[in-house]
């Protein structure tokens, strides 16, 4: 093949094999079989080796950066990385919602989101590249995880279009993957680990991207890091807007204009939560509107404009 048609089919598959990562992992709807994609990405690398200049930083081959860190970089992110005030009852709800409707009136909508129980992470992107992705430290500084974020298949290393923008989500380690993950530590007397947020949180803070590459993580991705720019209006918008780039985002969520709805949507997720294939620790409810959010502001380490209930602690079955 000479280089010219060489280019013309490398562009045909960076495009193909994004457009099925997409499907299988933001609109869980896979066209093709997983053999056709391993089979483009062969034929992508293949082509890579004989035209070396051909490849580039956002080709699908290039998730596993071959270089082991001897530290991670230091990260001051944009915007901090607030924390979130706890509800852990009805009581603790309705006077979330008193406050914030005296503050506001009585137009007041809220969006429900499932807590996942994970590692807050926030990822930059420029002109669509996926360019930098960061722990969340302790809310301003975090460290520089980027070639182990690039392991995850759910994170694209270009968005559907070219934005530059700073998107925060929780990465987390499926059950299926931590119940093996841990199979495979007792079976080399390794210590295993104790939940699946330990086990993310210790496979991104692996300084070889290898051993994050195998540990099947996953993510969901639930904020932008400065909306304004993007003009939504709602955090529900913003949450369509993540996926429509290609992010990943938890289909969960739900709009519920009064309180009893999120009392309801509280009491079904405290019901149907073992049905998930991942850990969650409770529920996030927000203020949906954006404008709304900004006349709430914050605390000094807290949203006004949102709470995490947290369900009680599971009794553990000795
Ligand atoms: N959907 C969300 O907003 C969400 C989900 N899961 C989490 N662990 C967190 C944490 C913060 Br802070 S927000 C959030």
């Amino acid at each position: 093949m000479d280089r010219s048609s060489a280019e013309k089919r490398v562009r045909e598959l960076h495009d193909l094999l994004s457009q099925y990562n997409y499907e299988y992992h933001v609109l869980d709807k896979p066209s093709v079989p997983d053999v056709e994609y391993d089979q483009l990405l062969t034929e992508l690398k293949e082509l890579e080796e004989a035209f070396p200049d051909l490849q580039s930083p956002d080709s699908p081959t290039q998730r596993v950066g071959g270089a082991v860190l001897d530290q991670f970089k230091k990260v001051t992110h944009r915007s901090p990385m607030l924390s979130l005030g706890n509800a852990f009852n009805e009581a603790d709800l309705r006077s979330f919602d008193r406050r914030i409707r005296e503050s506001m009136g009585d137009h007041v909508s809220y969006i429900c989101e499932l807590k996942i129980d994970g590692l807050a992470i926030s990822l930059r992107y420029e002109d669509g590249l996926f360019v930098q992705g960061a722990t969340r430290g302790d809310g301003t500084i975090g460290e520089d995880i980027t070639a182990n974020l690039r392991t995850i298949r759910s994170i694209p290393l270009r968005l559907r279009q070219p934005f530059s923008i700073e998107v925060r989500g929780e990465a987390f380690m499926p059950m299926s993957s931590f119940l093996a993950l841990n199979e495979e530590k007792e079976k080399n007397a390794e210590e295993p680990f104790a939940n699946p947020r330990n086990a993310a949180a210790g496979s991104l803070r692996q300084l070889d991207p290898r051993i994050a590459a195998s540990r099947n993580l996953d993510i969901f991705l639930y904020g932008i890091g400065d909306p304004g720019e993007t003009g939504v209006e709602s955090q529900s918008e913003g949450l369509n807007l993540l996926s429509e780039l290609g992010l990943k985002t938890n289909n969960e969520r739900r709009v519920c204009p009064t309180i009893d709805d999120v009392i309801s949507y509280v009491q079904e997720w405290t019901e149907r939560r073992a049905e998930l294939s991942y850990d969650i620790d409770g529920i996030v409810i927000k203020v949906n509107s954006l404008a709304q959010q900004e006349e709430l502001g914050f605390t000094a380490k807290s949203p006004r404009w949102a709470i995490a209930y947290k369900f009680p602690a599971e009794e553990v079955v000795t």
